[in-house]
């Protein structure tokens, strides 16, 4: 009890005494292109930055909303008031079969900036190593506190997501921005930023071989995969994955940054894969797009993204754990969406809507369509947010192995060929640096 005790105490001094910040000190003003700007102060990097503004309502796990690849280029403002009250962990863990080499989403802060009403310059969790602002220091982040978020979001609630700046130190005593200064992120291929180069590949021992397409993967989705004892080969975003299908079970699309219509290229190479190729398809945000234009569905542009942690779906069709008629209460970080249209693409239907703005949340081949496809916005992952739909990845993993069972082994296993696949190994150079661009 008293070790106990000692060990709480020590936890909590520890967050006092890494504290010596310079919260306070430096001004910092965050300008909307509507016109309108919001005088703070400045924590974390001393730096000024561009990005588009958005909200999240999420009310816990700044760390794995900010470690998103999904965030890439955002200025991130957080609804909850007080951030940074449980500090940052050691973003490190094993690669076995269980992990994949980070605690949180990616290797470090994926968005442009954070604007909070109130930052914690306190800190304490048994896992924390540091400050958000210290984090937020280290990897070149600039965030502003002491700002109304309230005001931000009612304005960005109405108006749209909205291109901003944030002004640290001189720079907020400049000049506005003029209107052609702001840089706006959808016109970027951020995807081709933040993919994986390099093929790599984890928990080779799993009994089934999934390939990811990596358009910006959140960790917590090559978890989900690796601890339900998948085989995963991770490929660049543009990879022609008809040149390699015969090697693998089953076919994964991930979540990622910007605008889909950047991704053409990789919905060209599917659309072949899903005219050829009858294996299971998965696909999650940013992969459930490319999933959508492959089959024909158009992706545009939503005034109003979907950001947070409480997003209710309803499904509209059942499919393994998913019945059709439940609502699911979804992760989401989302600013483009696929077009809802009548008729559906021949073989195709839609799984989820959003209960809130009726938009397309999922999509699926059909039962008559001799395919194994599904698509959905959200985040079944979760992290953060609730794991209502997480079993979906069981569902997937079950159909590649139903499927395995029944059609037997691949080609190459068959013919007893040694493994061609281009990803040799898992090593932390083949992995994305985050802060590198
Ligand atoms: N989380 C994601 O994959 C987001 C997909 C896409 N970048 C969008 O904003 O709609």
């Amino acid at each position: 009890m008293f070790t106990r005790n000692l060990y709480s105490i020590a936890r909590y001094t520890r967050g006092l005494a890494t504290h010596a910040t310079s919260i306070g000190r430096v001004p910092a003003v965050l300008h909307l292109k509507s016109g309108e700007s919001f005088v703070g102060r400045s924590f974390g990097a001393e730096t000024s930055t561009y990005g588009e503004t958005v909200f999240s309502t999420s009310i816990t796990s700044y760390t794995e909303s900010m470690t998103d690849p999904s965030y890439r280029g955002q200025i991130l403002v957080f609804t909850t008031p007080l951030i940074g009250n449980y500090g940052v962990p050691l973003n490190k863990t094993p690669i076995d079969g269980q992990d994949v080499g980070v605690y949180l989403e990616s290797e470090g802060i994926q968005c442009s900036a954070i604007v909070v009403a109130d930052v914690a310059e306190r800190f304490s969790h048994h896992r924390a190593v540091e400050s958000i602002a210290s984090w937020c220091k280290r990897y070149n982040v600039p965030g502003i506190t002491g700002v109304d978020t309230r005001a931000i979001t009612r304005l960005l609630r109405d108006q749209g997501t909205t291109l901003g700046r944030l002004a640290v130190g001189e720079d907020a005593h400049a000049a506005l921005p003029k209107d052609d200064e702001y840089w706006d992120p959808a016109q970027e291929n951020l995807v081709e930023q933040i993919s994986t180069k390099q093929p790599y590949v984890l928990n080779p021992t799993g009994d089934i071989k999934i390939a990811v397409i990596d358009f910006g993967a959140k960790a917590n989705i090559l978890r989900s995969l690796v601890r339900r004892d998948a085989a995963v080969t991770v490929l660049p975003w543009n990879f022609d994955f008809n040149t390699v299908r015969d090697q693998y079970d089953g076919l994964f699309l991930t979540n990622g940054p910007g605008d889909p219509r950047h991704c053409m290229e990789a919905a060209l190479h599917l659309r072949r894969t899903l005219q050829e190729w009858s294996k299971p398809v998965f696909g999650i945000c940013m992969g459930h797009q490319v999933i959508g234009m492959a089959a024909g569905l158009d992706a545009y542009r939503m005034t109003f993204g979907n950001r947070g942690h409480n997003q209710p779906v309803l499904a509209l069709a059942s499919s393994g754990s998913i019945k059709a008629g439940r609502v699911y209460v979804t992760s989401q970080n989302h600013q483009y969406a696929l077009k809802l249209q009548d008729p559906f693409p021949a073989g195709w239907e839609p799984f989820f809507i959003n209960c809130n703005d009726s938009s397309v949340e999922g999509i699926k081949s059909t039962a008559d369509s001799g395919k194994k496809v599904w698509g959905v916005q959200f985040h079944p992952e979760s992290a953060g947010g609730p794991l209502d739909t997480i079993e979906m990845f069981t569902d997937f993993l079950t159909e590649c192995r139903a499927h395995k069972m029944e059609f037997g082994l691949n080609p190459q296993e068959v013919m007893g060929e040694t493994n061609v696949e281009p990803a040799l190994a898992f090593t932390a150079a083949a992995r994305r640096v985050a802060v590198a661009a």
